[in-house]
């Protein structure tokens, strides 16, 4: 029996790749393709938004009622996730938070929500980059009251709508939870000597770049940088429809890509 996926934000740049890929995926099928009650695409097949020709879903702007529905993933706003968010409960169907963005309100009330429901909550759905926030753990831990300064830049595609990414933010926490520190976003001006606790965050947007995050680890004499880049969405895409297997039907509680990926 196939896995009943729902996708909000199914117009979107990351929703028209998971119903691509979920359509080669024997063990998925989309029941479900949410979008904006204003998105035009309103009432189109989500597989001819998506280009590859008509799967039988139109784009609505809710869940149908007695859909079964094993699990549904978020690619969409903070708002569209805010609007989701409640219906995963009421329904008891997992839910996969692949969007970011989010208040610090909101994103208490998406883990309070994992009382009520299964509940994943990640930045980044990259099998690579979730090794990296490992691997900046580690260089963090290694480096840590060694003189090194962190400094971590990120470059996206000019449509990208928060800032700085929630990935880069995550390498933020990360180093953070270590080391301890400031974050410091962008500088400008006068600004004085570096602060030997500054964890410097830089955004920056152009063009169709899909993701680049870059951690730098640097001292007097010599830099250590760790870099992940994007060639195409689908990594991400991938990702999250592991996730969306891992967590169908799962019982309420808070799971992450660790657990989705054996990291
Ligand atoms: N965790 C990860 O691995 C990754 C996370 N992301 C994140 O995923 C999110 C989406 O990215 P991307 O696909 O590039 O963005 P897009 O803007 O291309 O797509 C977002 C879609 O969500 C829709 N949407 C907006 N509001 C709602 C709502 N209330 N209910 C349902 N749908 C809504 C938008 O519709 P409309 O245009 O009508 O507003 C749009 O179709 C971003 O937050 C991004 O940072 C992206 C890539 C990887
Ligand atoms: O908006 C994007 O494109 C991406 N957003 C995520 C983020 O904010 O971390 C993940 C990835 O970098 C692509």
């Amino acid at each position: 029996m196939k896995i009943h996926i729902a996708i909000n934000g199914a117009c979107g740049r990351m929703g028209q790749r998971l119903v691509a890929l979920a359509k080669e995926d024997p063990e998925l099928q989309v029941v479900a393709a949410i979008d904006s009650a204003t998105n035009p695409l309103q009432g189109k097949d989500a597989g001819e938004v998506a280009g590859i020709g008509s799967i039988g879903v139109p784009i609505r702007y809710d869940i149908p009622l007695g859909l079964r529905v094993d699990s549904l993933i978020d690619f969409s706003a903070p708002v569209g996730t805010m609007a989701v968010l409640p219906v995963c409960v009421d329904r008891q169907i997992p839910i996969v938070v692949a969007t970011t963005g989010h208040t610090d309100a909101q994103k208490a009330e998406i883990e309070a929500a994992a009382h009520m429901t299964g509940v994943l909550f990640a930045p980044n759905m990259s099998l690579v980059v979730n090794l990296l926030f490992k691997l900046v753990k580690l260089t963090a831990e290694s480096l840590k009251g060694k003189g090194f300064d962190p400094e971590i830049v990120e470059r996206h595609h000019r449509f990208k709508k928060d800032s700085p990414s929630g990935t880069a933010m995550r390498f933020a926490e990360i180093i953070k939870d270590v080391q301890g520190g400031a974050f410091v976003h962008g500088r400008e001006g006068i600004i004085g000597e570096r602060k030997s606790e500054e964890i410097g965050v830089h955004a920056v947007r152009g063009g169709d770049n899909v993701g680049e995050h870059t951690i730098i680890f640097t001292t007097i004499g010599e830099t250590l940088e760790l870099v992940h880049k994007g060639h195409n969405r689908d990594s991400y895409a991938r990702g999250a429809l592991l996730a969306a297997k891992y967590m169908a039907n799962r019982p309420a509680g808070r799971y992450t890509m660790n657990d989705v990926l054996g990291l």
